[in-house]
């Protein structure tokens, strides 16, 4: 029985993986949010992940707050690069093999074709810096370190654009949303799946290919177009007008385009992943 630490598991893509910790009775899993284990405390970290054996650890805490990320540096930094270092290095002590989330905001959006695990990382927000730096420690510290880079996550939990989107058009009869930034969402539910048969695959092998993957579902997608196949899945009436981003200014500047490549975690672990409409309509007719 494989024993896995879920870190952050009250947020939406942790709160996915409690969800479905029933259907993989070959692991053990163990859910800490911040009251249970403070990620940003390096004592408790250390202390926390000698005191028990973890095969794994999957961190699903971070700063995700893009916007309010721009006037709150410090501790963005402190939950995106220094905690995931704490945890990299603890993991790295124990034997524990560290599986991190990174985000497709590491990149400049300056491409006009899918980035690869090798493109370089250029982000233009707190946010995507601070995460870019988590990144970097965490394979600096404990080179197995698996990185995975998602997009657009959104589950039904927490409040993600899918659900903001639901909102607003419930209590508007028009929105604006941004069609020049493309991309494409992901659902939570098919990471964690996705992270699970990674752990499961090749789970002996897996300290041997550390380093950077990108998953996100597959298709692209602008904002607008995601807000249109909420609102056509929703049943809404709301008028939805296809805007750049200038007519929608933000603390962030978000990338214009930040489509990723998964080339790579599909040749190495075989994965197949779900077209983005396909598990939005599974999200949604839930
Ligand atoms: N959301 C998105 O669109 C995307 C997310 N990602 C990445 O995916 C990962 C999961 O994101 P998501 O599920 O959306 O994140 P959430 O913001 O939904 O969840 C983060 C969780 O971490 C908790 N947390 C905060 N501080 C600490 C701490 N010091 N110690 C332990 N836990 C803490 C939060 O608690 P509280 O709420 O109380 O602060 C929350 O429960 C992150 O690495 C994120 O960067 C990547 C691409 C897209
Ligand atoms: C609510 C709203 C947003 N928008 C725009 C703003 C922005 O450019 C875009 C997305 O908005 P949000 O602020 O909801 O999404 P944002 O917080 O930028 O989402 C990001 O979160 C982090 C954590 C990630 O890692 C990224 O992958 C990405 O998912 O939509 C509109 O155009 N109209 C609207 O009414």
């Amino acid at each position: 029985m494989k024993h896995i630490l879920v870190t952050g598991a009250n947020g939406q893509l942790g709160k996915t993986f409690q969800e479905i910790a029933s259907q993989y009775p070959g692991y053990q899993f163990t859910f800490t949010d911040v009251d249970e284990l403070n990620i940003t405390d390096a004592d408790a970290v250390n202390q926390y992940l000698g005191a028990q054996t973890f095969d794994a650890c999957i961190n699903c805490a971070a700063y995700t707050a893009v916007d309010k990320a721009e006037a709150d540096e410090d501790n963005a930094f402190l939950l995106n690069f220094q905690a995931p270092l704490f945890l990299a290095e603890a993991c790295s002590n124990q034997g524990t093999q560290y599986i991190h989330i990174s985000t497709d905001y590491v990149f400049d959006g300056k491409a006009c074709v899918p980035y690869t695990e090798e493109d370089d990382a250029s982000p233009s927000t707190i946010y995507g810096s601070s995460k870019m730096r988590g990144e970097a420690a965490a394979l600096s510290a404990n080179p197995s370190t698996v990185v995975i880079r998602t997009s657009w996550l959104y589950s039904k939990y927490g409040v993600n654009f899918v659900s903001r989107m639901q909102e607003l058009m419930a209590e508007k009869e028009s929105l604006s949303i941004v069609f020049d930034q493309v991309g494409t969402p992901t659902y939570a539910l098919d990471l964690a799946k996705a992270i699970l048969s990674m752990l499961d695959f090749k789970y002996e092998k897996l300290d041997e290919i550390g380093g950077i993957y990108h998953y996100s579902n597959e298709g692209v997608a602008s904002w607008y177009d995601f807000a249109v196949a909420i609102k056509s899945l929703s049943g809404s009436q709301c008028k939805l007008e296809p805007i750049t981003s200038e007519a929608y200014p933000t603390a962030a500047e978000r990338p214009s385009y930040s489509v990723l490549n998964k080339g790579k975690i599909k040749n190495v672990f075989g994965l197949e992943i779900p077209y983005w409409k396909d598990s939005l309509q599974a999200c949604i007719g839930k």
